[in-house]
């Protein structure tokens, strides 16, 4: 079965983001249907020529392929009563729902089906987004092949053949985007007390974070290396990473991605069955 028609049931900020860059690489958005229980969200999704629905088996009833983007405590209720229309339609279900398992998710709509777990990110809005997948057994090489041209279409698809692996995603790339804004933030409160506006800051620091990323995804150097390469002896970076040296900058990332990685888990234990 070829897939054309993409429905998502769950229209928040992840889904927003997937198909904003989905749009943006020339996907129809005609060929999407999102749906939300908040009319509000569905708004821009109407407004850019997707369709709209407040019914989640209209979805499951209308999609190829059905993305599954509600936050992981609500899952189970909004996918049980889905079985039915799952076993007769029988859609590709692609999750982006962190820490559910696809047993779980398999088991709720009534077994059998094809089912690729993913880890995404927000910069999908941008077309630079990072994303795990984990497809189980029953699905075909061409419905491997859609996602990750899907995935692929908005960033970097990486597949991973173990499941449990998407915890370590979750940590390293679907919560990192925080981890950079939230450093992005204290570099530009830093620039601010040296003088330099809001703005002229942002510009400086994003477009920095930008070069940076290009350069560990465009050339072979190692990060370690790149890193030396800034660092003029007896200069004003070795001061810097000097300090963060001092303040134990590799045990406070390991805790915070530790953290990262074990709520997922948690997440798991608490909701799979
Ligand atoms: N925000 C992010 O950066 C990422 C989020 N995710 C995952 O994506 C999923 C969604 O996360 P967000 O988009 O951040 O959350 P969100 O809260 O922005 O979006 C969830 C949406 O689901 C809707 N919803 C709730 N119950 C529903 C129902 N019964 N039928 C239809 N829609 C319903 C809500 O109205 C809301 O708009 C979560 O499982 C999260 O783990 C995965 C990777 C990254
Ligand atoms: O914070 C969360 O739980 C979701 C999953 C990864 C990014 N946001």
């Amino acid at each position: 079965m070829s897939i054309q028609k993409l429905g998502f049931i769950g229209g928040g900020n992840m889904a927003n983001a997937i198909i904003g860059g989905l749009i943006e690489s020339g996907f129809a958005a005609s060929d999407i249907m999102v749906c939300d229980l908040n009319e509000a969200q569905l708004t821009r999704f109407a407004n850019a020529g997707s369709k709209t629905t407040t019914q989640a088996v209209d979805v499951m009833q209308w999609a190829d392929a059905v993305v599954l983007a509600v936050k992981p405590q609500v899952l189970k209720a909004v996918v049980t009563p889905l079985a039915e229309y799952a076993q007769q339609h029988r859609p590709l279900v692609i999750s982006i729902v962190a820490a559910i398992p696809s047993t779980s998710i398999d088991q709720w709509l009534g077994g059998n089906n094809p089912i690729i777990r993913t880890m995404p990110n927000t910069p999908a809005l941008v077309k630079a987004g990072a994303t795990g997948l984990f497809a189980n057994e029953r699905t075909s090489e061409a419905q491997q092949q859609f996602a990750e041209q899907l995935f692929s279409a908005i960033g970097q698809a990486v597949w991973v053949s173990d499941e449990n692996l998407l915890h370590s995603v979750t940590a390293a790339a679907g919560s990192a985007p925080a981890y950079f804004f939230r450093f992005a933030e204290a570099m530009t409160k830093a620039a601010m007390t040296q003088n330099l506006s809001e703005q002229q800051a942002r510009e400086l620091i994003g477009q920095t974070m930008l070069g940076a990323a290009k350069m560990i995804m465009e050339t072979d150097e190692s990060i370690e290396q790149m890193c030396k390469n800034v660092c003029s002896p007896n200069g004003t970076t070795e001061r810097a990473v000097a300090s963060f040296e001092s303040n134990h900058i590799d045990s406070i990332v390991g805790q915070a991605m530790t953290a990262c990685y074990e709520r997922s888990i948690e997440l798991s234990e608490q909701l799979a069955d």
